[in-house]
């Protein structure tokens, strides 16, 4: 008989936090506002807190319970139960589950209607720790354009610019989509950026991200006007960093919200 030595009691009276598994990856199946799903690859973590007697956590069911869900994992009532799963299963009081993902929106650019793919990376962290329903956090990288308005206003001619990123953390009461959060985003940039542009495509974006400059104060702080007027939001961190093109820093800037 196989000793089970997870089972075994621990004598140093220190509780851990989280445990489990990292960088689990898996194929996952995630809502598409458009075609209603989408099939991509996450990286997982999973963890649970171990109670000071216990000498080690049952890592395999964490992945067997993955497993069971993984078709419709991304969701607020599949994440919210597999948190409540990990928790009776491993007998655990709290719970977190982090997934990271690659999500493909396709882009037509502004002229040539030209289309093409443009990856966002996202992250849906959630954690349950018994006392209230489970907190459920969205996070979404979007990569914009931005052009300098001090650099525009005191140069003869042309302004620095580059690209940037913007991540946008959110809760709210019913799920929000994804391609929402990008667009509100890409409207806050100088311009948005596209994975396909032919040359009319690009003499327009340049023309209009020159004629939008925006500071990364600029940039967050349209961001976080137009997540406020959305009641759903109920909490949310808007930051940008611009990768400056005449310094070897960023410039970065971030605002955080509660609605109570
Ligand atoms: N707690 C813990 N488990 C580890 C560690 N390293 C490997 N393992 C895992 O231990 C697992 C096997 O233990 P359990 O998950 O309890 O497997 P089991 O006892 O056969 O399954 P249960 O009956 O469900 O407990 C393997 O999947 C290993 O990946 C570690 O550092 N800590």
């Amino acid at each position: 008989m196989m000793k089970d030595i997870q089972n075994q009691p621990d004598f140093r009276n220190i509780p851990i936090d989280k445990v489990g598994i990292k960088g689990l990856k898996y194929p996952v199946v995630v809502r598409d506002k458009l075609n209603g799903s989408q099939s991509t690859v996450a990286e997982i973590n999973m963890y649970v807190d171990l109670p000071h007697q216990c000498k080690g956590t049952h890592m395999s069911r964490f992945v067997e319970l993955l497993h069971t869900v993984v078709k419709t994992l991304v969701s607020l009532e599949t994440l919210t139960s597999i948190l409540e799963d990990m928790k009776a299963s491993l007998g655990a009081k709290s719970a977190h589950i982090e997934i990271f993902f690659p999500y493909f929106i396709e882009k037509t650019s502004p002229c040539t209607q030209s289309k093409g793919l443009m990856d966002y990376n996202c992250t849906i962290i959630g954690s349950s720790n018994g006392r209230k329903k489970a907190d459920i956090v969205l996070k979404v990288a979007v990569p914009v354009t931005s052009v300098c308005p001090c650099s525009k206003e005191i140069s003869e001619y042309g302004a620095h610019n580059q690209r940037g990123e913007v991540l946008v953390a959110a809760r709210f009461h019913k799920f929000i989509w994804i391609e929402d959060i990008v667009n509100l985003v890409e409207r806050a940039a100088s311009s948005d950026i596209y994975s396909v542009l032919k040359r009319a495509d690009e003499k327009y974006v340049t023309e209009k991200a020159y004629d939008n400059p925006k500071f990364v104060e600029d940039i967050v702080r349209d961001v976080a006007k137009a997540l406020i007027a959305d009641s759903n939001i109920t909490w949310f961190s808007v930051s940008a960093e611009n990768f400056e093109s005449i310094h070897n820093h960023s410039a970065y800037a971030s605002i955080e919200h509660s609605r109570d």
